[in-house]
């Protein structure tokens, strides 16, 4: 038997484009993507996706109202599929037994207790979110009391996409990954990556070795980055260039290249959370020194957001109060407009606690997304957000549609997430327009430091 109608529930980051490609690719395969939030679905149907991906609208519109559908009619959808994706957000807990470390399953255990609930027949139930290892047992279980008398298979599919990149990820991704029990289930799966992954990039394990190689694999990237974090720290304080060490060890093969650009700090809705949950699960399992040895990445990242800041504030003289600083760039990383447990939050939120006043361009983040942000990390818990916070968000914050508009008459530039256009910019006319001296925070080392200096900037990256 071979697949031929596809579920995925949730229709966010990585349902949407990951749905998306296996239509595109599969032209055989049925796939309907269903998720409560009707306005996002609504969007997924619209001319404008709710996702901003290079290459991402090409393919939706080229596959919708073919083999691909967005839509909100759960149940019937799950009845029909011979494979159900569930692709559902696993955030941080923030309540209860492992707050602010667990993964919180709720929305998983859910959709579990649905396709038990509605399925007929056999299906094969695939695990696309990111779990903690052991999951599919609970997944199992709940399978295991389905109403109808349903059979099923469970299989691990972690996704391995990067924001910015998920189309090009998803054409020629490094491996498919996929964990599971029965050889036939797993061939199934195997079969609709087939259609356009080479089949020694498909890699099958045990569900285990799956579901743990999802979070072993963004811990280590992550620990990447805090580790040229912290050497950036020392840069900073010997004259040695980051970027230059960066460069010296990336050429040893056994280091490589790859994700060792120093930063503000790394961002996204994943890294973090993963860690966390990392750590939380070592410590369940009773290995405390393990806890702590990848709670350290998270740690260095939090260190590397104050010390950004910290800088800035001392640079100017040890007072950014009243002064306008122009953020350019809210985004975690360029080519997305997802802002989650994005570095510039941090960075804006500890500006407006100095009282700085703030103007945040991004290309593609709205103005309602960063008051979100910056309400929800103000916030004091239960409390919420109180009137003299509120007033910072009201009166020290404003937006602007260019990086000349947001610079203009500024104290100094901050520049958070790394797109393009800002190294294109007419660096001259922005120093004319802005108060003298004018300083240039690049937490992205992606401008070119001579042409800035040449333009009359004082120019600080990180680590250098
Ligand atoms: N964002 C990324 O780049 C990557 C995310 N992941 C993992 O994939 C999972 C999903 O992440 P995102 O797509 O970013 O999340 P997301 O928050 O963008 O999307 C999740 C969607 O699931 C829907 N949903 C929640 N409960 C539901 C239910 N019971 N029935 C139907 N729909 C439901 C939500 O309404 C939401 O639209 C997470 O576990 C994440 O860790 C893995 C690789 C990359
Ligand atoms: O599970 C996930 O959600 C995904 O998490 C990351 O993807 P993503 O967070 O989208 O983007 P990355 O390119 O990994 O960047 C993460 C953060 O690290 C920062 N970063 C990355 C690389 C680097 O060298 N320096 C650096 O500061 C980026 O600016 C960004 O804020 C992983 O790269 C994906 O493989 C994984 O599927």
């Amino acid at each position: 038997m071979s697949v031929s109608k596809i579920c995925c529930i949730g229709a966010g980051y990585v349902g949407g484009p990951t749905m998306a490609m296996i239509a595109h690719k599969c032209p055989n395969i049925d796939v309907k993507v269903v998720d409560i939030n009707e306005t996002r679905i609504a969007q997924w149907n619209s001319d404008t996706l709710p996702i901003y991906e290079p290459g991402l609208d090409e393919i939706v519109k080229g596959c919708r109202g073919k083999n691909l559908t967005f839509t909100t009619e759960i149940d019937a959808a799950i009845k029909e599929a011979d494979m159900i994706f569930i692709s559902v957000n696993t955030p941080t807990k923030t309540f209860g037994v492992g707050a602010g470390r667990a993964a919180n399953l709720e929305y998983v255990e859910k959709c579990a207790r649905r396709i038990a609930e509605v399925a007929e027949g056999h299906k094969i139930v695939v695990e696309k979110s990111t779990l903690p290892v052991r999951t599919a047992e609970a997944v199992k279980r709940i399978l295991s009391n389905a109403s109808n008398g349903s059979t099923f298979d469970v299989l691990s599919n972690p996704e391995f996409l990067a924001e910015g990149t998920a189309i090009e990820d998803l054409l020629d991704p490094d491996r498919v990954l996929i964990g599971g029990e029965r050889k036939e289930a797993i061939q199934e799966l195997v079969d609709v990556y087939a259609h356009w992954v080479p089949t020694d990039r498909i890699l099958t394990t045990n569900l285990w070795s799956s579901e743990l190689s999802k979070l072993t694999a963004n811990a280590f990237l992550a620990q990447r980055v805090s580790s040229i974090n912290a050497i950036s720290a020392l840069c900073e304080a010997t004259e040695a260039d980051v970027d230059e060490v960066a460069a010296a060890i990336g050429t040893d093969s056994r280091i490589g290249p790859k994700f060792l650009k120093a930063s503000v700090g790394f961002g996204g809705s994943c890294f973090q959370k993963d860690i966390l949950n990392l750590v939380y699960l070592c410590e369940y399992f009773g290995l405390p020194e393990v806890a702590q040895y990848w709670e350290q990445v998270v740690r260095m990242n939090d260190y590397q957001k104050e010390r950004f800041v910290s800088r800035m504030v001392r640079t100017m003289f040890n007072t950014v109060s009243d002064k306008k600083i122009a953020i350019w760039g809210f985004a975690f990383k360029k080519d997305t407009n997802d802002t989650r447990e994005s570095a510039a939050i941090y960075v804006v939120r500890d500006l407006l606690l100095e009282k700085a006043r703030v103007c945040i361009y991004d290309p593609q983040v709205t103005k309602q997304q960063v008051i979100q942000e910056l309400e929800y990390v103000l916030s004091e818990g239960d409390n919420g957000i109180s009137p003299a916070k509120r007033e910072l968000i009201d009166n020290h914050v404003t937006f602007a549609s260019s990086c000349e508009e947001a610079s203009s008459d500024a104290h100094a530039i901050a520049v958070l997430t790394e797109w393009d256009e800002f190294a294109e910019v007419d660096f001259g006319k922005i120093h004319d327009s802005m108060k003298k001296p004018a300083f240039v925070f690049d937490g992205r080392n992606r401008l070119k430091q001579k042409n800035l200096v040449d333009s009359g900037f004082e120019y600080h990256g990180i680590g250098f």
